[in-house]
């Protein structure tokens, strides 16, 4: 029955309504081509028993390339394949020799070409394939980059783009290099950097038959900088051959409502011959395999279920994560490995509308009409390491080393695959021709993108690139469509899969339709009918517990039914999806994942991987809860500090006794809460229970630096614009509060960048870090300038300015212990002064009563009685008040004088203690830095 299972699907590429522009095909099929039968002679296929000459629809497939007729187009059956390096003679294109294919075909090397799982076969002759046709070949010179710019002698083009499909030396170059003419001819020759330009040229129609069911590979081939990377991948404004090819699968299913679609993909590298799964690093060391229906693959490689162009762009930059590149002389971020991006079209005829359940649903038992051949087809992106010269680093060589051998065999391959009939073709010689068997030796449509350096520094690297790349355009493949109907499809296993679910699930359905009619009981007499109504009850619970299990299973199976449908990409999918623009949002169904094993077998991995997703997600759940719960405490402690801070009396005790009361996990919140308060300036008061367990706004690092941290609210959430001044207020904390100081370690916290990343959970946390860092730099900061000041005096110390002064404050003790003596003279001066007058006066006195007597008793009339008392005696009097008078003078005298030498030495004396205050001071001060230094 599958025979005409071929017919029925006739030739897809050209039935397509696809807004992919069916690309002219180079060399594929002009009526010369199909009629003269050469291509037999050519192809790999040339022994294959059943070639059949192209279709009709392939006789109409405009043909690719520029269409240049020549001698050899007419030869080898394709018209329009420029010619390979040509010698100066534009106008006399050199005749190619024959194509000739050496490797025999060899059925091995079709993936999936002939099993079915009924057993049928679904003969590869039966199958449309596409006319001998030669790998599509490209060259594109990048423009000249920085340093090339600045090298003497430069800029000068050494290559010249001639009609879009030739280089040739640039005139200018010629000249001043003396060289021969060179004339390479290829199927296009760009320059610039737009991407689409190369794309549109000359990979988008392989895009558009690798969903038609042909293999596509397309690989960028040159010397290392020349532009690969920026090719395949492209940059942010310049998307590359990858992702504009991704976008065009997506476009291509949209468009073609009448299949159905499964796309998986994988990533690779290919590094110092060691194949590694870029999308599942840890699986290193791939191995190669080889099976008739397989063909060459990769094993056990893991191939992601694809259902957007968005998820197929995350699975490609994990893979890029994953690649090796490294700066080396000659490129800042160059490939150091082959990588090959393959995606996996699976694809079929659309079931015709399934007919009506019961329920009036539809479903699908697959018993209507049998179901087409799935078409199974590869579109591989390869971005090749460069070739380089010899590196200075010697990992750097090592590498280059492994590339240019892989890079050798690949151009001895291709050389062999083009030299006469029956050579060995060495494919075995390196991984990257091993895995490339499949698509060089036939099977595949090929594009060669070779890039090139417009520098005369690269110019013989260069020209070996374009040698290879004349090579290559003469190697011939012959792409057939290939289809399985067996489980190695994962289209044909789900649709099997969901077909049979929907049937388990029309019968859970009819299962739950069955009644237990009492009615049964009907006849029987009352006692029995007691019985049974027992009996029947019981059943009944049982059935409701059956019913609710089969509602489970009902809607286990409508589950997987839907994913599995979600899995299968059509036009109306995709586009209740909104379309496969960039920002079209994935299925939410998380990852789905296949293997496929040594033996060709491809494995799922659903349930592990839901199941994974599944813990994953509890965990995420988990962590959730824990983080919101620590942001609710974390957020009521700052809360409580921010109002303490602002001088509000906040029972912080019970705040943190709750904290406490916590379990150990919240260990870390509190030790942290600790170092805030620590460093913030917030100590808490010895014995925290009980009433002397106030938390006080205790500024420490103020007393020590004269800076407020903790003032500001602010300084908690890292927004402090620093540090404000003391209050009077704060002046006066004491330093003998005790204090609760930073846990062990803690400080290595908020030093320790590589501690921080487990800190670093939480946005809080890391705000918090931040402010605390601050606050941990201004303290170092002050700490600095203290050392500075230390430092400073301590020099002061050791200068004659310092010792001037030392002498200076000695002289000055000296003095003031002179002062003290002569102060001290002075006052006996003074006393003995006072002697003498009062002796004077008592004398006075004596000698007045005397004279008094004498005189009779004269009495006084004056108010002074030692005046009055010489006024009473004039005969005597004229002495006695001369000596009175020069007495009490001399004693007016010498009291001026006291007064004025009591002033003048009190002056003298505040002076010197005024200067012998400051200096002692200043040497206090000395000292006192002194000690601390010898301290420290
Ligand atoms: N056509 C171009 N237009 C603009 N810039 C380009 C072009 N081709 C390459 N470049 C720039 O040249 C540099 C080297 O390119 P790229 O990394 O693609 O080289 P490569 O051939 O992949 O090198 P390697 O083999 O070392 O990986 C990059 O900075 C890239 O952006």
């Amino acid at each position: 029955m599958f025979k005409s299972v071929a017919d029925r699907l006739g030739f897809p590429h050209s039935t397509s309504n696809s807004s992919l522009s069916s690309h002219p095909s180079s060399g594929a099929s002009s009526p010369t081509s199909s009629s003269s039968g050469h291509h037999h002679r050519t192809s790999i296929f040339s022994s294959a028993p059943h070639v059949r000459s192209p279709s009709r629809q392939q006789q109409q497939t405009p043909l690719h390339g520029r269409t240049a007729p020549s001698a050899s187009a007419a030869t080898n059956g394709r018209a329009t394949t420029p010619a390979g390096p040509r010698r100066a003679a534009p106008s006399v294109k050199p005749v190619l020799p024959p194509l000739t294919f050496n490797n025999s075909r060899d059925d091995s090397n079709s993936l999936y070409n002939s099993v079915t799982s009924a057993g049928s076969t679904t003969d590869e002759q039966q199958q449309p394939s596409r006319a001998a046709e030669n790998v599509t070949v490209s060259v594109r010179v990048r423009p000249f980059s920085v340093t090339e710019l600045r090298v003497a002698g430069g800029p000068a083009e050494v290559w010249a783009v001639q009609e879009e499909s030739r280089i040739t030396y640039a005139d200018e170059y010629t000249m001043a290099a003396r060289r021969a003419a060179v004339d390479y001819a290829y199927d296009h020759a760009l320059t610039g950097s737009d991407n689409e330009l190369i794309y549109s040229s000359s990979v988008k129609h392989l895009v558009q038959s690798a969903m038609e069911g042909y293999n596509g590979t397309v690989f960028a081939y040159g010397q290392t900088s020349s532009g690969k990377t920026y090719t395949m991948s492209g940059a942010e404004k310049q998307p590359g051959i990858t992702p504009r090819a991704v976008d065009d699968v997506f476009k291509y299913i949209r468009e073609n409502s009448e299949r159905e679609f499964l796309l998986r993909v994988s990533y690779l590298e290919i590094y110092n011959e060691s194949i590694r799964d870029l999308l599942s690093p840890e699986a290193i060391d791939l191995r190669i395999h080889e099976d008739k229906k397989r063909g060459v693959y990769v094993s056990p490689l893991k191939e992601e279920i694809v259902t957007t162009p968005s998820q197929v762009m995350r699975i490609l930059q994990r893979g890029d994560q994953q690649r090796h590149t490294s700066s080396t002389d000659y490129n800042a971020h160059s490939s150091r490995s082959h990588s090959i991006f393959q995606i996996v079209i699976e694809s079929r005829e659309r079931a015709p509308t399934a007919p009506l359940s019961p329920s009036g649903r539809k479903f699908s038992l697959g018993l209507g009409k049998s179901p087409s051949a799935v078409r199974v087809s590869q579109l591989n992106l390869i971005d090749l390491a460069g070739s380089e010269k010899a590196s200075s680093d010697a990992d750097r060589r090592k590498e280059g080393a492994f590339i240019n051998k892989s890079l050798l065999t690949l151009g001895t391959v291709i050389s062999k695959l083009t030299e006469e009939k029956g050579a060995h073709i060495p494919y075995r010689d390196s991984k990257l021709t091993r895995i490339l068997q499949s698509s060089l030796s036939g099977n595949a449509r090929v594009s060669v993108i070779c890039t090139i350096s417009p520098s005369f520094m690269n110019v013989e690297e260069s020209h070996n690139t374009l040698k290879f790349a004349a090579r290559v355009k003469k190697v011939v493949t012959k792409a057939h469509t290939n289809q399985v109907m067996d489980d190695k499809a994962l289209l044909e296993k789900y649709r099997r899969e969901i077909s049979e679910l929907k049937a388990q699930l029309l019968l859970t359905a009819a299962a739950g339709g069955d009644s237990t009619g009492e009615e049964r009981f009907g006849d029987l007499d009352k006692e029995k009918h007691a019985e049974l109504s027992h009996l029947l009850e019981k059943e009944r619970l049982k059935h409701e517990e059956e019913m609710v299990e089969m509602n489970m299973v009902r809607n286990a199976l409508k589950e997987r039914i839907e994913h599995l449908t979600k899995l299968i990409l059509t036009s109306q999918s995709i586009n209740a999806k909104g379309g496969t623009g960039p920002n079209s949002q994935p299925a939410a169904m998380g990852r789905y994942t296949v293997e496929t094993t040594a033996d060709g077998t491809v494995l799922e991995f659903p349930k592990e991987i839901e199941s994974r997703l599944a813990r994953k997600d509890t965990i995420v759940r988990q962590l959730q809860n824990e983080l919101e719960d620590q942001q609710s405490k974390v957020a009521m402690m700052k809360n409580a500090l921010q109002r303490t801070a602002m001088g509000e009396v906040v029972d912080i005790e019970k705040t943190l006794a709750k904290l406490e009361m916590e379990p150990p996990r919240d260990k870390f919140l509190i030790e942290k809460r600790a170092s805030i308060m620590n460093m913030n300036g917030f100590v808490i008061s010895e014995g925290t229970s009980g009433e002397g367990g106030q938390l006080v706004n205790r500024l420490a690092s103020k007393k020590r630096f004269g800076k407020d941290l903790s003032s500001s609210p602010d300084a908690l959430t890292g927004t402090s614009e620093g540090p404000t001044q003391n209050t009077a207020e704060d002046s006066d904390l004491k330093d003998d509060d005790a204090s609760i100081l930073l846990p062990e370690g803690e400080s290595l916290a908020i030093d320790d960048e590589d501690e921080d990343h487990d800190l670093m959970d939480t946005p809080w946390n890391r705000a918090e870090l931040i402010s605390l860092r601050q606050a941990k730099r201004e303290l170092e900061i002050v700490v600095i300038e203290q050392e500075k000041k230390l430092e400073d005096m301590v020099a002061f110390e050791d200068s004659d300015e310092f010792r001037n002064l030392v002498l200076e404050l000695e002289d000055q003790r000296e003095r003031i212990l002179v002062m003290e003596e002569e102060r001290e003279t002075l006052k006996a001066t003074i006393a003995d002064q006072r002697n003498t007058i009062r002796r004077l006066e008592l004398d006075h006195l004596e000698s007045g009563r005397t004279d008094s007597t004498a005189l009779g008793g004269m009495a006084a009339a004056s108010t002074s009685p030692s005046v009055g008392t010489l006024a009473t005696s004039p005969s005597s009097s004229s002495f006695t008040a001369a000596m009175a008078a020069a007495a009490a003078s001399k004693i007016r005298e010498l009291e001026a004088m006291l007064q004025r030498e009591r002033r003048f030495r009190m002056e003298e004396q505040t002076q010197s203690m005024t200067r012998i205050a400051s200096l002692e001071a200043d040497l206090t001060i000395l000292q006192a830095e002194r000690s601390v230094r010898e301290c420290s």
